[in-house]
């Protein structure tokens, strides 16, 4: 492990976040935030849709404000760190407030805001190639500025992953007997949870589990609780609420929107764990149990290579690169292996080996805070 030198602490913080669409952008967002505060630092959360907040973080975070998205900046000005996540572009009023503080800063009398962008999770090359580079900035209202380029990643040179460091205790304490006896999830039945877009396999796995081995699946709301129950409405020779008949091998719990630290904690007690998008993979393999990604798709197929080099770097055995390759359709007619115990089991040793190897890396923030030092 490497260690840093670390900026003097409190520093201000904006944190730039727009909305595209679900809930990874804000995700992230929040728990870069939240581990900023829990770190001592000041932190303005800018975002022009919090909504997802109001269930994903209804405690809030001492030390982070969350603000809407500004036409001005403070009258304070930017502060010592501007991060724009996924590439969004700060308000013009912004930039030019980041560059006069810029050139104030050139005589010597105070110190020049850091601009990082923040980009999306990818386990491909470019990704070692991009990390820490300088973007100069020639035109526009921040002329004379430098946007430095941050990425997260699975290797020694990314970024690394968001792990706060309360993380290993809070798992620690966790008693995950006493969770599943709360969800009344009997003890031998296998417990999945289920987060993703619309899998193209997810009926044939719904089907594999509805005449398998005791079986509890626990939906998230949104996309994933539809398409459930679309495949609940396609049976039609059975009543919609069939498979949750007691004593059925499949039995369907629809969940409510819950905290990040509680979705965190139904990843740890689940026997096998469906996520997507990029925050709750990233969770998935904290959690340590089995997981398979739904990767955001992208338009162009360039999610495929995305999915390939991650399943590269996680070394997944054959059946778990089936399974992606099913659940992610990336094969026409591609064969969903059988998920039984013995599967899992070796799916699990693939997940806590790869959980190992990113454990011995400095997490996102910690090496975060080393960038600004260097570079403050
Ligand atoms: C279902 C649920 C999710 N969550 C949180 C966990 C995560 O922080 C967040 C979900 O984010 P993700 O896992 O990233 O999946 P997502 O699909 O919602 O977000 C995606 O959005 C796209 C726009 C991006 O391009 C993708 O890269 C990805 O980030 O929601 C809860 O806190 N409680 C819940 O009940």
């Amino acid at each position: 492990m490497t260690t840093s030198r670390l900026p003097p602490s409190p520093l201000t913080w904006d944190v730039f976040c727009q909305v595209i669409d679900n809930f990874g952008d804000i995700g992230v967002c929040w728990r870069l935030s939240a581990d900023l505060a829990a770190r001592g630092h000041a932190v303005r959360l800018w975002t022009d849709d919090a909504s997802a907040l109001a269930w994903m973080a209804p405690q809030g975070a001492a030390g982070v404000q969350v603000l809407p998205w500004p036409r001005q900046p403070p009258p304070s000005g930017p502060g010592d760190v501007v991060v724009e996540a996924f590439g969004c572009e700060i308000p013009p009023a912004f930039q030019a407030a980041i560059g006069a503080a810029t050139r104030a800063a050139a005589n010597g009398a105070s110190r020049a805001p850091l601009w990082i962008n923040l980009e999306y999770l990818s386990a491909e090359p470019y990704v070692e190639r991009s990390h820490r580079l300088a973007s100069p900035i020639f035109s526009g209202p921040a002329a004379g500025c430098t946007r430095w380029f941050y990425y997260p990643g699975f290797t020694a040179g990314t970024g690394g992953l968001l792990r706060e460091p309360a993380l290993a205790q809070r798992q620690a304490g966790f008693d995950r007997a006493a969770w599943r006896a709360r969800h009344a999830i009997a003890p031998g039945d296998c417990a999945i949870s289920l987060f993703c877009y619309e899998p193209p396999a997810l009926p044939a796995l719904l089907d594999q589990w509805h005449s398998g081995p005791a079986t509890r699946l626990l939906v998230t709301p949104g996309r994933a609780a539809a398409a459930v129950r679309a495949w609940q409405a396609g049976h039609n020779d059975e009543t919609p609420q069939r498979p949750q008949r007691p004593g059925h091998p499949l039995s369907i719990t629809y969940l409510e929107p819950c905290p990040q630290p509680a979705f965190d904690e139904m990843l740890w007690a689940c026997d096998l764990n469906c996520v997507r998008g990029e925050d709750s993979l990233v969770r998935a393999l904290w959690a340590g149990q089995p997981f398979v990604w739904h990767i955001y798709p992208q338009e162009d197929n360039a999610h495929h290579a995305k999915l390939q080099a991650f399943l590269d770097w996680l070394q997944a055995p054959a059946s778990l690169r089936a399974m992606h390759a099913a659940w992610n359709g990336l094969e026409p007619g591609a064969t969903l292996p059988l998920v039984d115990a013995s599967t899992l089991q070796t799916w699990r040793a693939c997940v806590l080996a790869a959980r190992q190897r990113l454990l011995a890396q400095e997490d996102l923030l910690t090496q975060l805070l080393g960038f600004v030092a260097e570079k403050s």
